[in-house]
């Protein structure tokens, strides 16, 4: 599956431009983060690309389709979690994945639901009401109905969302098994979550497309810009180093940080994803 966005742009009635002229090539089977602070605009371009919004400008194209042309055929492909997924608190898991299935018009749903079931690890579950579910529980209910029918193209909007560290450690090993044989793409703001299962990264702010490529090529980007210094007890030294975290020492504060160039009392240390996404995004800032 190959999808095109060509020159995409969306303006709300608002006024406000959620994503300004983005031309980008996503192509299965891949792994796909798609990464940006608050308001980037990561859910207007998930919405665009499962037609639940129409842009203001520029198309989409699946497998050189216009996507306007082939909606009907791309919902047969497609599973999507939305970010703010609504669940039937009185259904059980089954009867509500049952339900899916029949919005996504599936006959023979049983075996179908079953597999949905098992892939999430809700086999004990199933007959659990939603409202009696834990927080990860039901984001894994979100993620079953995305699954319903194997779907080619999997769509999770910030999927680990409010998930304690171990489910979200499960999380990640699925979906890097999930993808492959699919194009996944997975929106997230927790670095982290991508770190080590994408093979591709997108950086989005402002609307615009900051970054495109493997990780590690984002990684080699911050070299020599990252760096650590150590702040003495009560002496907070002005530096031109951006600090993006602080850990406490016995020999004092050690403050971590980016900077286009480091101050000599920095000691470069080579960067994580995390330190080279913030570098850019910083970098992003100063253009603003
Ligand atoms: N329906 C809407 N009407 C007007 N403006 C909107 C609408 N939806 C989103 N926006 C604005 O468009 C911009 C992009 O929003 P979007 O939800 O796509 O960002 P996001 O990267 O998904 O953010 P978050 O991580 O906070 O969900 C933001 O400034 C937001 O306020």
């Amino acid at each position: 599956m190959k999808i095109h966005l060509n020159h995409l742009s969306m303006t709300y009635p608002t006024g406000k431009q959620a994503l300004k002229d983005i031309n980008l090539t996503l192509e299965s089977p891949s792994l796909i983060g798609l990464v940006g602070p608050n308001g980037a605009g990561k859910s207007t371009l998930m919405k665009l690309l499962v037609a639940g919004l129409l842009p203001t400008g520029g198309d989409i194209a699946i497998d050189d389709k216009p996507l306007t042309k082939c909606e009907k055929e791309l919902k047969k492909k497609l599973g999507y979690l939305p970010q703010d997924f609504g669940l039937y608190d009185e259904l059980t898991i089954w009867e509500f994945l049952d339900y899916m299935a029949a919005l996504k018009g599936i006959r023979n749903s049983r075996p179908v639901i079953e597999e949905a079931i098992l892939a999430t690890g809700l086999e004990e579950k199933k007959k659990a009401r939603i409202k009696t579910l834990s927080g990860g529980q039901r984001q894994r209910v979100g993620i079953a109905q995305a699954l319903l029918g194997e779907p080619e193209f999997l769509i999770f909007d910030e999927p680990t969302v409010g998930l304690d560290p171990e489910e979200r450690i499960r999380f990640r090993n699925f979906f890097s098994q999930t993808a492959q044989d699919k194009l996944v793409l997975l929106s997230t703001h927790i670095i982290e979550d991508i770190q080590s299962v994408c093979d591709r990264l997108i950086v989005i702010d402002h609307g615009e497309i900051l970054f495109i490529g493997k990780p590690e090529e984002l990684i080699l980007q911050a070299r020599g810009h990252v760096g650590v210094l150590l702040e003495h007890n009560g002496d907070k030294k002005e530096s031109d180093l951006r600090i993006i975290s602080r850990v406490n020492t016995a020999e004092g504060v050690l403050c971590r940080g980016v900077a286009d160039e480091l101050p000599k009392e920095a000691r470069s240390v080579e960067p994580t994803l995390e330190d080279a996404y913030l570098y850019l995004i910083t970098q992003e800032g100063k253009t603003q």
